[in-house]
């Protein structure tokens, strides 16, 4: 027996479909959902994932601009930048891509933007709102895990869901939607005693440590569902998740592969966080 591959392109391809639908409808009501990006300095792996995330908005038929800034851009001219986007009618959603250069404070940047356009989900308002439950904009991450686990027909209600990793990106507010959805969940990280056992007893377990191929078959509850997180670029050039994918296949009951798994739904639910934005801003659905 081998694990079902959660192909995170194909499901990413159906819901930007679903998306695609919905903001042709807007746009006959002369809504048209806006993205703006801001980028500071040159990183490589930022600048594909920004072109990405353009390509998406062209593709969907949203607005889109992008922001380019020299990597030597001062604090206060970011936050100019952000209280515009923040007053700017065509502008639904802001993101600001991290890492940010080291002069300049991200919480600062973060707490700037304002929470009705926080496509990120990372402002401490939005924070709050996941852990309350109240509907907000979900950090588009851990909502992408959420729909790739459904969609998939894996159910998270009575499961022991394991989050292996901390981050405010991503094992934290991955754990808080779990247990939205009556998982019960354990958060473990590199503090956690015999992390192998622990993770044994999960039957999802999300990965989201940073840490190449950490997750060895031993890790892995016959039939579990695994969902790998991690994006980590090995010495060929080659990406690689924290779950070892060889090993773990023939034990696991899912999995999802990287590349091609949680990554393209981060990018679609960042989508779908400026489509719902555009529609609150217009008070519509
Ligand atoms: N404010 C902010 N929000 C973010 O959401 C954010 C960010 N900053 N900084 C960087 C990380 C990283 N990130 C990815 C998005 C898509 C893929 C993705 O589509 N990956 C493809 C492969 C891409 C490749 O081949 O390089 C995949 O996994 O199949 C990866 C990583 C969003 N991030």
């Amino acid at each position: 027996m081998s694990a079902q591959i959660i192909d995170g392109k194909s499901i990413s391809n159906a819901i930007r479909e679903e998306i695609k639908r919905e903001t042709a409808d807007l746009l006959e009501k002369g809504i048209r959902p806006g993205l703006a990006v801001v980028l500071v300095g040159e990183d490589p792996a930022s600048q594909v994932y920004v072109r990405n995330k353009a390509k998406a908005c062209e593709d969907l038929g949203f607005y889109s601009e992008v922001h380019r800034l020299p990597a030597d851009t001062s604090q206060a001219d970011l936050l100019a930048l952000i209280a515009r986007l923040n007053g700017e009618a065509e502008i639904n959603g802001i993101l600001v891509q991290l890492p940010l250069p080291k002069h300049i404070e991200e919480k600062a940047v973060i707490d700037a933007i304002s929470v009705d356009k926080d496509v990120d989900g990372f402002h401490p308002v939005s924070v709050g709102n996941l852990m309350i439950g109240d509907d907000s904009l979900l950090p588009c991450t851990p909502a992408g895990v959420i729909e790739l686990l459904k969609r998939s027909g894996v159910s998270p209600a009575g499961k022991r869901a394991v989050v292996i990793g901390r981050s405010n990106i991503v094992g934290k507010p991955v754990s808080m939607l779990l247990l939205r959805e009556n998982a019960t969940v354990t958060i473990a990280h590199s503090r956690t005693p015999n992390l192998p056992a622990v993770a044994r007893e999960a039957d999802i377990v999300i990965a989201a440590v940073g840490v190449p191929k950490l997750v060895k078959r031993d890790w892995v509850k016959p039939g579990a569902a695994v969902i790998d997180v991690g994006i980590n670029r090995q010495e060929d050039g080659k990406l690689c998740g924290d779950v070892d994918y060889e090993d773990v296949l023939p034990v696991a009951g899912w999995i999802t592969p990287v590349p091609g798994g949680v990554g393209p739904m981060t990018i679609t639910m960042l989508m779908q966080n400026t489509l719902k934005a555009a529609k609150r801003a217009h008070g519509v659905g």
